[in-house]
């Protein structure tokens, strides 16, 4: 029963995979990233020893110090039932976010809100575990008002009230099922990354792209942002081997100024790109809405790096996003998003959740279904990243038919990475990592 549940231990293990070898991942600002994961397991006296997984996605170096701030967290959620928490969700979120001390550290912003993002996912995991369902599920047979009662609402009350949130919740609930019908049948339609990164030769993108369309896929990302007589070139490649029929994302990774994008907007628009993705810097709010306001009919995208709800909101608020991209561990897990998703929603903006990495595919599945079911109950103009690496190491890995993903059967939050992999790849001792030249700059000594 989840009452006599406690959480008894957390542990906490540095993941990295080497992607940086084969260039998977690179862009304009990350050329060599190495997909991380700061990783946590709740242990509990549950009989079958029921744990709860959750991750925040890193790029390599730093890792060790999102997992040091999940240590610092982890007293917060040791030693307390799981009951305690899920009997008020909000009260909980609130909780982990408000540590007197902790928070100076944000407040929730970089390391320490990456860290609420790992340990809150985790506590949902095992949440969901313990009811037998599959996020999406223990969410979508949520009331209205007990999703609501998961949000702490502080700071966004002038963009959206509780009450407001529950009269949309209620708008949808009759609805709810044909769209879960509709989910099981057909899942939940993804847009591919797999062909476009910038360290890939023309032959492989070109590869891929035929690859990616045999499987299905009506929208491909590409990135730029690089030097832009190499970026025309190469989304010509892409536009040639794609046609026009599919729809193309074009993703700047924070390379450009303000008006630097507006011009090289001006060039790449003979492409037809759909959005273009973070093409300044993720604080730049008013920045954004001047873009927004140039590239249109373009949209801007943004969300990866967007580091809480207050940030979303005025983004929001200020006309300067077209695409809103939440990150299931950027922010502060589940309760934050929940938050985001029903701003989005009311401000009539699509969400197309950001994924790839390691695991953030396997997370925001779940996300973009119950924004489906409960809360925007539209997939018009949204899309699901996806991203061709690393499922192998999850118990429960995406499933992708016919360019869609559909929609996961296993309880939890499909986050459990497989034990083998955790012993490979755990940093800096793991059998994959102990024969390696490790780079000096961490904290391990090595
Ligand atoms: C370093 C990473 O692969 C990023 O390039 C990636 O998250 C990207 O911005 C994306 O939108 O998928
Ligand atoms: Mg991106």
């Amino acid at each position: 029963m989840a009452d006599s549940l406690t959480i008894t231990e957390v542990i906490v293990k540095d993941i990295r995979f080497p992607t940086s070898k084969s260039l998977d991942g690179s862009d304009a600002m990350n050329p060599d990233p190495d997909y991380s994961a700061a990783y946590v397991i709740l242990k509990t006296d549950h009989p079958e020893n029921i744990e709860g997984h959750g991750l925040t996605f890193t790029i390599g170096r730093g890792n060790e110090l999102c997992v040091q701030a999940i240590k610092s967290l982890s007293y917060l959620v040791k030693g307390k039932s799981l009951d305690s928490f899920t009997s008020n969700m909000g009260e909980f979120w609130k909780m982990i976010t408000g540590d007197s001390q902790l928070r100076w550290l944000g407040p929730e912003k970089g390391v320490i809100h990456l860290a609420t993002g790992a340990v809150v996912n985790a506590v949902w995991d095992l949440y969901a575990k313990i009811e037998g369902k599959p996020l999406w599920k223990l969410l979508a047979d949520m009331s209205p008002e007990e999703l609501v009662s998961c949000i702490d609402f502080t700071y966004i009350t002038d963009a959206i009230t509780p009450s407001e949130a529950l009269q949309m919740l209620k708008n949808n609930e009759d609805s709810k099922q044909k769209r879960i019908d509709s989910l099981l049948a057909n899942g939940y339609p993804a847009y591919t990354t797999s062909a476009g990164w910038l360290g890939y030769s023309d032959d492989k993108m070109r590869r891929l792209c035929r690859e990616a369309k045999e499987q299905g896929f009506k929208h491909m990302k590409i990135k730029v942002g690089s030097d832009l007589d190499d970026d025309m070139r190469r989304a010509a490649i892409i536009r040639e081997e794609i046609g026009d029929d599919l729809k193309l994302m074009m993703d700047a990774n924070q390379k450009w100024d303000v008006d630097e994008a507006i011009t090289n907007m001006e060039s790449l628009k003979v492409f037809n790109p759909w959005w273009i993705e973070e093409p300044t810097s993720p604080d730049d709010i008013l920045g954004h809405a001047k873009i927004a306001k140039a590239v249109k009919p373009i949209e801007v995208a943004t969300g990866e790096h967007c580091q809480n709800r207050v940030i979303f909101k005025q983004l929001m608020q200020a006309g300067a996003l077209g695409i809103c991209q939440i990150d299931s561990c950027r922010v502060g897990g589940v309760n934050e998003i929940l938050a985001i998703l029903l701003m989005a929603a009311k401000f009539k903006i699509p969400v197309c959740p950001h994924a790839g990495g390691v695991g953030l595919c396997e997370y925001v599945q779940h996300l973009s279904m119950i924004d489906y079911i409960a809360i925007s109950g539209s997939q018009e103009d949204r899309i699901i990243e996806y991203v061709d690496h690393l499922h192998e190491h999850f118990y429960d890995p995406v499933v992708i038919k016919n360019g869609a993903y559909m929609p996961p059967k296993l309880p939890g939050y499909s986050i459990t990475m497989k034990e083998d992999s955790l012993k490979t790849y755990i940093f800096p001792n793991g059998e994959y990592w102990k024969n390696e030249k490790i780079d000096k700059t961490s904290l391990y000594e090595v």
